[in-house]
């Protein structure tokens, strides 16, 4: 049986449908992905998942328990880390660690040994208020509450949001030693870049899963040549391009513009259909897609 079963899940919040008919599944020393911008509805299937919020219409299963008969042994095997860190900023550390132990019925000593890597880089700090740690520091103290009562199945909602890259790799290092001792971990992101990092990702907008799959096959079913361009104007370049007739999309991402055409196309083919005194610096490739392309691809079919 997976660790996390999701079957036709809907929510709506008055007129607003947070979730559409959502189906996933987890399974136990997986680490798997929701990607998805703000709003896409990623923390609404948390609260359903970690049994704070009744769903509509669906079933959902964590841990081979029923989110809503079995709700209280459910709270007792999951770990939730929500994304506002859900740590008491007056408390200490190590007072923090030591109040969610109690609360359930355990020590850390007990389980020490799941959070060792983890709370040895912030046990330096553990006299220190919470409110008082970075925001690497608070994560990964939020990460050490979440797992102190050894959990089967741990729920991380945007972990990463608002932590330096270099922590961000670390945590990321974390989930997967996790993973690696038998652990189901959803995790949600607003990083596409991130997603390469899961085993397997749902990609989420407006309430629907638009795609699940690992990110490797994910990224193989982009369905279009792919070019990035980069020019000294790449406003007028953008408009240009979308008035094409091989251009399916065209569209900013960072310093370059990424251009998908409908069919394959030399990057010769492609230059002498601009104008290229307007663009001294014109530079052309074709790129492999990645996530990005995919989810953007996707959004458009919505
Ligand atoms: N309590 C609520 N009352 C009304 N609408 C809500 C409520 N909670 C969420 N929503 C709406 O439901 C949709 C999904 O929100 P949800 O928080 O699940 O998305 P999310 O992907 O987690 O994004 P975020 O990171 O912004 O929280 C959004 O349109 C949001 O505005």
């Amino acid at each position: 049986m997976p660790a996390i079963e999701v079957n036709n899940t809907s929510r709506t919040y008055g007129k607003v449908q947070a979730l559409n008919s959502i189906s996933l599944s987890v399974e136990y020393g997986e680490l798997f992905g929701l990607i998805g911008p703000d709003g896409a509805g990623k923390s609404t299937l948390f609260r359903i998942l970690t049994t704070l919020l009744l769903a509509d219409t669906g079933t959902a299963s964590v841990a081979g328990h029923d989110v809503v008969q079995s709700y209280r042994q459910i709270r007792k095997e999951v770990g939730y880390m929500p994304g506002r860190f859900s740590l008491y900023q007056d408390l200490t550390v190590e007072e923090n660690l030591r109040f969610f132990a109690t609360i359930f019925n355990t020590t850390i000593e007990e389980n020490y040994n799941l959070i060792k890597d983890i709370y040895e880089q912030i046990e330096p700090f553990k006299k220190r208020p919470a409110g008082k740690l970075s925001g690497g520091m608070k994560q990964k103290l939020a990460l050490s509450c979440a797992l102190i009562h050894k959990p089967k199945v741990l729920f991380l909602d945007e972990p990463t949001t608002g932590v330096d890259a270099v922590s961000r790799q670390e945590f990321w290092d974390m989930l997967k030693n996790l993973k690696e001792k038998g652990i189901a971990i959803l995790v949600s992101t607003p990083y596409m870049d991130e997603a390469s990092l899961c085993d397997r990702i749902a990609l989420i907008q407006s309430g629907k899963i638009l795609q699940t799959d690992t990110p490797e096959e994910i990224v193989k079913s982009y369905p279009s040549p792919l070019y990035a361009i980069r020019s000294n104007n790449n406003y007028e370049l953008l408009k240009v391009l979308r008035d094409k007739n091989y251009t399916k999309s065209a569209l900013p991402f960072g310093e370059y513009l990424h251009l998908a055409t409908h069919t394959s196309m030399g990057v010769d083919e492609i230059i002498s259909t601009l104008n290229t005194g307007n663009y001294p610096d014109l530079e052309i490739k074709p790129i492999k897609p990645d996530i990005e392309d995919l989810f953007l691809e996707l959004s458009r079919e919505v």
